[in-house]
């Protein structure tokens, strides 16, 4: 997110993350003159997460100090040793992979130590925000060991189905693009309307 009222708005809904995208690319890219104060009043409970691609430590580092970043999520292809260094900044690491039916699921083996959640988002040719969604059923071969986020292309419509699908040990639903008035301005009722019926 990148507008302040918008940011507030949603704020007051109480999600359990907030994120912001550190990615240049991106129609969400959130750049770095944004004022700090807007993401540091955010209530406590609401952890503040940078979306990064392929970026350097230092500028991840810059980020979490600046915005006071509670977790970051790493969006490209960064290593099991990147990954470490971002944790031992002290955030929560959250490592997004691009799932589609030729995902080997035995990478993960290598990350188990290196991240907190695996985040599984649909593989397309972008990093990103695609709007696109997988086939969940790839994930009967996940091991389910390690919480996930579950992500790409989630809409208001697929509460019922992600209701019915305890058993991928899903810790979190990542919503994005398809609750946007535009990239990077979320539809609050359609938002509110998401978190009150997923809870
Ligand atoms: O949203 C972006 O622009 C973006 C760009 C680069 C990397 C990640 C990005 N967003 C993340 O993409 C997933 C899926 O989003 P969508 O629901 O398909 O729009 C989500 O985790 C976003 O945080």
């Amino acid at each position: 997110m990148r507008d302040a009222t918008n940011i507030q708005a949603i704020a007051e809904l109480n999600p359990d993350y907030l994120g912001f995208i550190f990615y240049p690319k991106s129609p969400r890219y959130l750049d770095t003159d944004f004022a700090p104060e807007i993401i540091h009043h955010l209530p406590q409970g609401i952890k503040r997460t940078g979306v990064f691609v392929n970026t350097t430590e230092q500028i991840i580092k810059d980020a979490v100090i600046k915005y006071g970043l509670h977790a970051v999520q790493l969006h490209g292809n960064e290593s099991p040793e990147f990954c470490l260094k971002a944790k031992q900044m002290g955030v929560e690491v959250i490592k997004a992979f691009q799932i589609d039916e030729h995902f080997d699921f035995n990478t993960l083996s290598n990350y188990t130590k290196a991240c907190d959640f695996y985040l599984f988002d649909t593989k397309t040719k972008a990093y990103g925000g695609s709007g696109q969604k997988f086939d969940w059923r790839i994930l009967e071969k996940y091991d389910k060991q390690k919480p996930i986020f579950l992500s790409g292309g989630i809409t208001a419509e697929d509460v019922p189905v992600i209701l019915n699908l305890p058993q991928l040990n899903i810790y979190a639903v990542d919503i994005n693009s398809k609750f946007e008035i535009k990239p990077g301005l979320k539809d609050v009722d359609l938002v509110k309307g998401f978190i009150r019926r997923m809870r």
